[in-house]
């Protein structure tokens, strides 16, 4: 099971602080994802789901259990393979979009191609095909400070779905979007996913977790419910906070 999957976390806890200010910000999380699937994480606010991002991407190590991504166990990487791994497979978009200012869209898309050692015409054509997707191609060569806050989103949804990345991590990918935008994005990952990347979406929208085969509802830093019905997100919604 585990070599099919793009994905594993097994018994994961990730802990903040200790004594008694101690945070259990994840407790004993077991999931996977397998190629193609796009899965969503639900939750209240303060339940961890941002955490789980982290860990999954690698960003934050968890306190004990193991998280296993295209067969590497992440404890057992060195730095350098790990950072080689999240460049060459992972996409990420977070709140914060870390686009590079002196960059323009289209370099900031294909920068983490050109570091992991592409042509450059080859990575600024993929990039271009990446910024066309997201419908923002026309303003391939303003400057982060000369987008709006929905054309940096989308910069910085073509720089995590660029190339052949196994494995996309979104934190609210659509929040500064209007709602075609935002839909629009969420068909892009979908289509990712669709051609064999494994997508993890944090959100608080039931209609964007009804794009995912899956959602994953946290609580208090524990899985209380999975649902293949993404369809109905709002059943499930109801189900736990009534
Ligand atoms: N660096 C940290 N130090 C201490 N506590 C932390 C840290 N990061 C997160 N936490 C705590 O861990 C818990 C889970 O936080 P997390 O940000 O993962 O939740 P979330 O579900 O993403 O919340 P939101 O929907 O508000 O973004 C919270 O109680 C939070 O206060």
């Amino acid at each position: 099971m585990t070599d099919s999957c793009t994905l594993m976390l097994d018994a994961v806890e990730r802990t903040h602080g200790s004594g008694e200010t101690v945070v259990h910000a994840l407790r004993g999380v077991s999931m996977q994802i397998r190629p193609g699937e796009l899965v969503a994480v639900m939750g209240p606010s303060g339940s961890g789901k941002s955490t789980l991002l982290n860990v999954a991407g690698g960003l934050d190590a968890p306190t004990s259990g193991r998280v296993v991504i295209l067969g590497n166990d992440l404890a057992r990487m060195s730095r350098a393979a790990l950072d080689q791994l999240r460049r060459r497979s992972m996409g990420f978009v977070f709140q914060d979009l870390n686009l590079i200012p002196s960059l323009t869209a289209i370099e900031n898309v294909s920068l983490p191609l050109e570091l992991d050692g592409i042509g450059q015409r080859k990575a600024r054509a993929a990039a271009r095909d990446a910024l066309e997707k997201v419908g923002i191609s026309d303003l391939a060569d303003r400057f982060p400070e000369h987008l709006s806050g929905g054309q940096q989103q989308r910069a910085a949804i073509a720089r995590a779905l660029v190339g052949e990345r196994s494995l996309v991590l979104a934190d609210e990918p659509t929040g500064a979007l209007d709602s075609t935008t935002g839909e629009a994005v969420l068909r892009t990952l979908r289509e990712q996913c669709d051609n064999g990347a494994s997508g993890l979406l944090v959100t608080h929208e039931s209609r964007h977790a009804a794009w995912a085969d899956r959602v994953i509802f946290l609580r208090d830093g524990v899985i209380v419910d999975s649902t293949g019905d993404a369809a109905t997100p709002e059943s499930l919604l109801t189900r736990v906070t009534t």
